[in-house]
């Protein structure tokens, strides 16, 4: 096994004239939950998108298990689940029908729709018609579409987007279930600072294409309180929360 379940080389992109990353050099450790967290327009989608193989930019080499994308798409991509933004669902057919179609073609094992259904705790609610599910349950219904065929790396694009505060937490307790129960390395973009620090083991931080930091949250915390006590002189700096130690990286007091 890898230690880096997804790696890029400065990776840059551009669309048309218009530069939107700038050698973003990404490692995201197999058994994270890594979080890709920038302000709205920083590049996280384009370079999820990048990852998934549906854009392409000349000259990079971008990794996944060790492998090449370009190269090995489709044994990749049968080992990788993912979600960008909002599912699409079919909302007069049933949760467990939708799941039955994904996992139809996605050519994935019988039982499987009851195992994800399971997994993201809609069992109970499996013959309902989505037009009758919450916000928050239709997620949970795209995770479990991402879920068929039991990928081991999930690639989730603000996944939490539209919902409330209730809807937020619910998708947080299953991604954190999702890494400790079943082992799955789980790379999510947001750019919900404060709700990601609760759940994530890992960062990167984006802003205007520039990847300004990566590595463990503990890392990223001891650093920033670092630097930030011998800019305050006060070593009883509290720990600094995500949300301040993104303010100082983008706008740097030194
Ligand atoms: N298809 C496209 N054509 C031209 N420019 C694009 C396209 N998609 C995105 N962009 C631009 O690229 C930049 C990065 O966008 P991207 O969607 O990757 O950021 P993001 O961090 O995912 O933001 P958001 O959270 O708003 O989705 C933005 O300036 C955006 O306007």
């Amino acid at each position: 096994m890898t230690s880096h379940i997804v790696q890029t080389d400065r990776l840059s992109y551009s669309y048309g004239d218009r530069p939107v990353l700038h050698e973003v050099s990404l490692q995201v450790p197999t058994g994270s939950v890594f979080g890709f967290l920038g302000p709205n327009g920083s590049g996280k989608t384009t370079t999820i998108r990048l990852l998934l193989g549906l854009i392409h930019a000349r000259g990079h080499r971008i990794k996944l298990f060790g492998h090449e994308i370009r190269r090995h798409r489709l044994p990749i991509l049968r080992r990788v689940g993912a979600l960008i933004e909002t599912p699409t669902l079919y909302p007069h057919l049933s949760g467990w029908q939708n799941l039955e179609i994904g996992r139809l073609a996605r050519n994935a094992k019988r039982g499987q729709v009851e195992k994800v259904l399971e997994m993201v705790g809609l069992t109970r609610d499996a013959s309902r018609k989505v037009s009758s599910y919450s916000l928050g349950m239709r997620q949970r219904l795209g995770i479990a579409l991402a879920l068929l065929g039991d990928p081991e790396l999930l690639i989730l694009d603000e996944p939490t987007n539209g919902l409330d505060p209730g809807g937020i937490r619910e998708i947080r307790t299953l991604l954190v279930g999702l890494s400790q129960s079943y082992g799955k390395t789980i790379l999510i973009s947001s750019h919900l600072l404060a709700e990601m620090e609760k759940m994530v083991t890992h960062v990167a931080i984006i802003n205007a294409g520039y990847l300004l930091f990566q590595g463990s949250i503990d890392h990223l915390r001891a650093d920033q309180h670092d630097r930030m006590s011998d800019i305050s002189n006060d070593p009883s700096y509290a720990i600094p929360t995500l949300e301040d130690i993104f303010l100082n990286l983008t706008n740097p007091l030194i």
